[in-house]
């Protein structure tokens, strides 16, 4: 089961919510509308009332299951003006991707509703939800909903025909899509011929009684949100990497260690798009307290031979043989 966390999301002027069964009249009434359904693949004009329905009661079984994530987009005060929502698909070679859709009411068009909550459902998504990347299509004729897209980060990536049930035809779509590289790219530029920045980060491999390492997952609004990593962190002017370690892991897990504890074991560099990383990993098998997430990031302590079904940052992935060859 996806680490979802509590599915209510603020995105800037409106809020995002499960659907509920009472949402189905307000819903109906503003998607019943040829403008709105035009532009949606898959969503036939006239849309039965009941459709409302049984569209509802799939969304909350399709979040039981892990395969969608759907939402009401509200104002702040409660105002139904849309939905958003993830499909999880499998594709092969690719793995698990999510598949992004949202409409607007129109009397909620042009305030920019659209965007806000593609963004934050971007993000939400990619840090909460096992799948490699976010992919959407949009109608060639549908400029505004591209620009949406453009605007939460997605990338265009060919073009495609798609049935638009509404209109009775194929029609050319745009095909977008959206990874944790292009997000951090789009949150942090560096302005082109910077000099490259190198970072020094330490990490630790936390190894418990029963030869499980700890991992923690990097949590939204984070660079690289959604993956696994040791927890660690930036080594701060003045530090040495020990004395940054032992910090970070109280400031992140609220445990206490001595430098004793920390036996370095290897390291990792990496060329980033953004910058080049070096990274001392030492392992550490006493400690005192519990582990325990202070910065709303999810933990698993994960058997060596498991460690790959966890997707981690590329830094790390030359960590994994080496701690299955030393547990
Ligand atoms: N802690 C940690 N960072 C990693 C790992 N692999 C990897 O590429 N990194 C990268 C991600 C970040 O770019 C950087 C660590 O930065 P961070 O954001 O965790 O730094 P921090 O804990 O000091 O947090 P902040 O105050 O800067 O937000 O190193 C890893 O296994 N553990
Ligand atoms: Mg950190």
């Amino acid at each position: 089961m996806p680490d979802t966390g509590p599915l209510l999301l603020d995105a800037g002027p409106c809020r995002l919510r499960p659907l509920h069964p009472d949402d189905a009249t307000t819903l109906h009434h503003l998607v019943n509308d040829w403008e709105v359904v035009r532009m949606l693949s898959r969503l036939p004009f006239p849309y039965p009332r009941d459709l409302a329905d049984s569209w509802i009661a799939s969304t909350c079984q399709m979040q039981a299951d892990g395969e969608g994530y759907h939402f009401a987009i509200t104002s702040p005060d409660g105002v139904f003006m849309g939905c958003i929502g993830v499909r999880i698909h499998t594709l092969p070679q690719v793995g698990r991707v999510g598949i992004l859709g949202y409409w607007i009411g129109r009397p909620y068009w042009g305030q920019g509703i659209a965007t806000h909550a593609a963004t934050r459902m971007t993000r939400w998504a990619l840090a909460h939800l096992d799948i490699t990347a976010l992919h959407a299509t949009a109608a060639q004729d549908n400029p505004a909903s591209i620009r949406v897209l453009e605007h939460a980060g997605f990338r265009h990536c060919g073009t495609d025909r798609q049935m638009f049930t509404a209109r009775g035809t194929e029609l050319p779509v745009a095909r977008m899509e959206v990874n944790r590289t292009d997000l951090d790219m789009t949150t942090a530029p560096s302005p082109p011929h910077a000099p490259r920045k190198l970072v020094l980060v330490s990490a630790a491999a936390l190894i418990n009684a029963q030869g499980h390492i700890l991992l923690a997952r990097r949590p939204e609004g984070k660079s690289m949100a959604g993956l696994w990593e040791f927890p660690g962190g930036k080594v701060e002017a003045g530090e040495t990497p020990e004395a940054a370690l032992i910090r970070e892991l109280h400031e992140e897990l609220g445990l206490d260690m001595a430098r004793a504890c920390l036996a370095p074991f290897t390291f990792a560099s990496h060329a980033y798009p953004t910058f080049d990383l070096l990274m001392p990993l030492y392992i550490c098998r006493r400690w005192q307290g519990t582990p325990t997430p202070r910065e709303g990031q999810k933990l698993a302590w994960v058997a060596p031979a498991d460690l790959r079904t966890y997707a981690m940052p590329e830094a790390d992935l030359p960590f994994i043989p080496l701690l299955q060859d030393l547990l």
